[in-house]
């Protein structure tokens, strides 16, 4: 993908995060973050695929970790260097993976 990605204005941001109620904003890496909570392991693990094939089509990829039933998510786009659109609309379609 070629062209410059800008972060998102403060006044974006406040907006953005006004309506993702599930995600709590990291001033230090500017950053969404969201942990979820599985029943097991093999639900945690499906989840990740399924964002992982999101991930892939927008190439726009989490940090993450899984700890059993647990996945950890965070949210940035190292090409703005902090918070941009893309990130918006990879927790967007994240929290419509859930329910
Ligand atoms: C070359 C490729 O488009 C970039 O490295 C993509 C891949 N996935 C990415 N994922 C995230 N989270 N941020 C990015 O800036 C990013 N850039």
């Amino acid at each position: 993908m070629t062209g410059t990605i800008e972060p998102l204005s403060e006044e974006d941001r406040v907006e953005a995060l006004d309506a993702l109620d599930e995600w709590d904003y990291d001033e230090a890496r500017d950053a969404i973050t969201r942990t979820i909570t599985f029943a097991d392991f093999s639900e945690a693990f499906a989840f990740m695929t399924r964002v992982a094939l999101l991930a892939e089509k927008a190439d726009h990829h989490p940090e993450w970790s899984n700890v059993w039933n647990r996945v950890e998510i965070l949210l940035t786009t190292h090409d703005a260097g902090g918070l941009s659109h893309r990130d918006v609309d990879m927790a967007e379609a994240i929290d419509g993976l859930v329910g």
